[in-house]
């Protein structure tokens, strides 16, 4: 079978990063896919908002929806502190395997669980079945128009609480126009958009922190 292109980008790194660091995976992930094939990684200049934003969280319980090959998963990993949890929700069963291989690679396999299917499956089961009480952040990169419907299941499950932080991925390109509009409306929300650009391009995107206010 010919390998796809996350089975490449996972070999790249298996040769080419240095085992149990996971700033080389990610070094490694953004080398390959910057001068090699683009992939849908949130990439090195959203990736430094993304870390700001948790060193001001300081986050013990996360949730990402799209783990697609691990780059975020391992992203956050590496700056939680060692009892913090990063639960990561995929749909795609090849990619969850390849994200499992590049968690495990670069170390932080004790701080990331994956969670293979739908997240509007899933979200209703994290706190019966993996005993999630409330999120301290979630970082949305999934399907786009799964945005909104997936931010009030999360609120409908009570997964929020004051403080809570959501970092959107993509608001721009390929958008999120349904979520803009409603988390800039809703007055339990306090938002901020953090303008960059498409991983890996000279195309203009953004991401959108939305606190909850509860
Ligand atoms: N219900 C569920 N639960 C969990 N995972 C689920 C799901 N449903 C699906 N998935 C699996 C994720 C699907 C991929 C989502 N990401 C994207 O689609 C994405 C695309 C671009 C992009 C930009 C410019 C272009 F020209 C082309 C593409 C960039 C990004 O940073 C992206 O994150
Ligand atoms: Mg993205």
């Amino acid at each position: 079978m010919a390998q796809s292109k996350e089975e490449r980008i996972l070999n790249f790194v298996l040769q080419n990063a240095v085992k149990g660091d996971p700033q080389s995976v990610v070094d490694t992930i953004d080398k390959y896919c910057s001068q090699k094939e683009w992939a849908m990684n949130v990439g090195d200049e959203k990736g430094l908002i993304l870390d700001k934003i948790l060193e001001e969280t300081k986050p013990s319980v996360l949730l990402e929806l799209g783990t697609y090959c691990g780059y975020s998963a391992v992203r956050i990993a590496r700056l939680l502190k060692p009892s913090a949890r990063l639960l990561t929700i995929e749909f795609n069963p090849d990619f969850a395997a390849v994200a499992k291989q590049m968690i495990e690679f670069a170390g932080v396999q004790d701080k990331v669980k994956i969670l293979e299917g739908p997240s509007e499956t899933i979200i209703p089961q994290l706190k019966k079945k993996h005993e999630v009480d409330t999120l301290d952040f979630v970082f949305l990169d999934h399907w786009k128009d799964r945005y909104l419907p997936d931010t009030m299941l999360l609120l409908e499950h009570g997964l929020l609480r004051k403080g809570s932080v959501i970092l959107a991925d993509n608001v721009i390109c390929p958008g999120a126009p349904e979520f803009i509009k409603y988390i800039r409306n809703n007055n339990s929300f306090e938002c901020t958009n953090y303008p960059s650009h498409v991983e890996y391009m000279k195309v203009k995107d953004a991401m959108e922190k939305a606190v909850f206010l509860g």
